[in-house]
């Protein structure tokens, strides 16, 4: 994290007092590296038989517009405007003149328009296949890589981050081609025609180019401040929307509007400090051309007097200058877009080149369709080194058994159901099901046969319909809705407004959290896995619905191996072996009735639901 972010980020959590804290993305401050560029030129590689007629043919035309029309008008002043000049008041030569020049603009408006369709379609393309790649190997990526990362800066590498290069390849590569040729053919033809004059020009190039480039590069740096204060605005935005029930309910409105107003200024100063450098930087820019202008002129009339040139070809010098500024201010503000563009690439490749943590093998062969025996043996496992979360796990399951697994919060339930269907892979042991370690099948054949019900359960925005379809695409709709049914999911769906065609909002809002949960079995019933794997809802429901669980949870488990992290009594006490994990060791495991007259942890746990039950009672 650069300085000024960690500034930002700590007044960011100085105006709350306590509360909002947002970690920005880092500021893009990248100095040039060729090997970005390499990469992102791999990126033309496959439309550059496209792009290289694109460059000639524009060569050709600024060649033809940019250098020759000076020289037409030179022409025009020495031999028919001036006195004693060898065509002297020859107006039909000098209507051909112009006539000339007139064609030569429209030859350049036809090109440049030919240009810009050209390079749109080009670096659309371009971007097109950065996102692909980008969002291909996000989605292979393991869960130790989105531990790691906030989705607010996944998005922003995958939307921001790429659009920001966007113009670089839309117009920024083929024009900084051309402007090299145009600057190298407008210096040829100035040292051409006189040597001290052109030189006393090109002294200018590199004081314009280099205000130019830094102005530039201040003013990115400017605007980028802007943008780190307005992604903080709209994450204080989101989280306020997200969570405006809690703070409606806790009365905190105030202190959140006093935060945002904290925000608003810091943006609204920001801006005003961008907009100031960007208004400053034309006039600047100006008065440093103007310094060429002086020279040029000053020098010129002193070349005239010697003899050394003649009036037009000092018009033909100050028209060519004009054309040179355009370019060298052009390089100067592709140089910041270029700078832009290292640094955004630089995390978009960083993204791309990540490999996932779980690795498939290279041999790894394709899990035949299982009974479901799972054997977990000497099982070790640590989220961050140091702190294991499992510690010699030794569990066996017969194929068709339920098994609870009960614990205290953070005891490794949840991590056993990680390593089952290897979103992490452990640190030492084995995991084998039906006799095949996991590790040596591929990750889709393992983790198809494994249905999965989560505690927060994810409702994709669509209909019901397609939301219980997600468990497997090809099913029918009379699939859907006899496993709705089996589930006992029907009859609250056909009271919805659209019944299964009804769209259900983002997340699911408008569904009860039972009735999210009988969407989620339907789902995983649908699939038809042989072990599953049960995250049980602890919030309460009301107990008709919670009736319904229970019967619907029966339909699902029937003769599938199931694992389910088991909050309710009837659960656990209906489940075939009871695990009892304590700081990521199995302290107990066995029946119901065998654990309880262990009168060791379970019983204790047992205990204290029923005192609860009671008081609550
Ligand atoms: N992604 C993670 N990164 C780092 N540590 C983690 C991660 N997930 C879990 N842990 C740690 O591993 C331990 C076991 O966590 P786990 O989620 O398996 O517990 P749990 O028994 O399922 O808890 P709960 O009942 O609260 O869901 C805890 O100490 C937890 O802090």
């Amino acid at each position: 994290m650069s300085l000024s972010t960690k500034q930002s980020a700590q007044s960011g959590g100085q105006q709350s007092g306590r509360r909002f804290v947002y970690q920005d993305d880092e500021l893009l401050d990248k100095g040039f590296d060729w090997h970005q560029v390499k990469r992102l030129g791999h990126y033309l590689k496959p439309y550059s038989k496209q792009i290289l007629p694109v460059i000639g043919i524009m060569m050709v035309v600024g060649a033809l517009t940019k250098l020759l029309n000076p020289l037409l008008i030179a022409y025009a002043i020495d031999h028919v405007l001036r006195e004693g000049g060898s065509h002297y008041g020859d107006m039909t030569l000098l209507a051909q003149c112009v006539a000339a020049m007139l064609a030569l603009y429209v030859i350049q408006w036809a090109a440049n328009n030919y240009r810009i369709r050209f390079t749109n379609k080009i670096g659309q393309k371009v971007i097109y296949d950065l996102r692909h790649d980008l969002f291909r190997n996000i989605q292979s990526l393991s869960f130790r890589f989105f531990d790691k990362r906030p989705a607010g800066s996944i998005l922003v590498r995958i939307t921001n981050y790429v659009n920001s290069l966007q113009e670089l390849f839309t117009n920024g590569v083929v024009n900084l081609m051309i402007d090299c040729v145009q600057l190298f053919g407008i210096v040829f033809i100035l040292l051409f025609y006189n040597v001290k004059l052109g030189t006393a020009i090109i002294v200018t190039v590199p004081i314009m180019f280099l205000v130019s480039t830094k102005l530039r590069v201040m003013i990115r740096r400017s605007w980028q401040v802007v943008q780190t204060n307005q992604s903080r605005i709209n994450a204080h935005l989101n989280e306020c929307i997200q969570g405006i029930k809690v703070t409606q309910a806790f009365t905190q409105e105030k202190e959140n509007m006093a935060f945002f107003e904290q925000m608003n200024t810091d943006n609204y100063k920001a801006w005003n400090r961008a907009a100031s450098l960007n208004q400053a930087f034309h006039p600047i820019i100006e008065v440093t051309g103007a310094i060429g202008y002086c020279i040029l002129f000053w020098f010129g009339a002193y070349l005239i007097q010697q003899q050394e040139i003649t009036v037009g070809l000092l018009v033909a010098f100050a028209t060519y200058i004009g054309h040179f500024w355009e370019p060298i201010n052009r390089l100067g503000q592709m140089y910041s877009q270029m700078l832009i563009a290292m640094a955004s690439s630089e995390r978009i490749f960083e993204f791309i080149d990540e490999r996932p943590s779980v690795a498939e093998a290279a041999n790894a062969k394709i899990l035949p369709t299982v009974q479901g025996n799972i054997e977990l043996s000497q099982v070790e496992f640590e989220y961050e080194p140091g702190r294991p979360a499992l510690k010699g796990i030794n569990l066996n399951v017969k194929a068709g058994q339920s098994i609870a697994l009960v614990g205290h919060t953070g005891s490794g339930k949840s991590t056993i159901i990680n390593l089952l269907c290897r979103f992490y892979d452990i640190s030492n042991g084995t995991i084998t099901i039906d006799g095949h370690n996991v590790r040596d099948v591929s990750i889709s054949s393992l983790r198809s046969q494994i249905g999965i019900v989560l505690q927060d359960t994810f409702i994709f925005s669509g209909t019901i319909r397609e939301n219980i379809r997600f468990g497997r695409l090809d099913a029918t709709d009379e699939e859907v809705e006899f496993t709705a049914k089996a589930v006992r999911a029907h009859d609250f769906i056909m009271q919805l407004p659209q019944g299964y065609d009804t769209e259900v909002q983002e997340r699911g809002s408008m569904l009860s959290m039972g009735q999210r949960q009988l969407i989620s079995f339907a789902r995983a019933l649908l699939a038809d896995p042989r072990i599953l794997i049960l995250d049980e809802a602890t919030a309460s429901i009301d107990t008709e619905t919670e009736l319904k669980i229970q019967e619907a949870l029966k339909t699902l488990l029937a003769g599938r191996t199931s694992f389910i992290i088991a909050h309710r009594l009837s659960t656990i006490r209906g489940a075939d072996k009871i695990v009892v994990l304590e700081h990521g060791v199995i302290k107990e495991q066995g029946t119901h009735e065998e654990l309880m007259r262990e009168m060791g942890i379970y019983h204790g746990l047992i205990q204290a639901q029923y005192r609860f039950l009671r008081e609550v009672g």
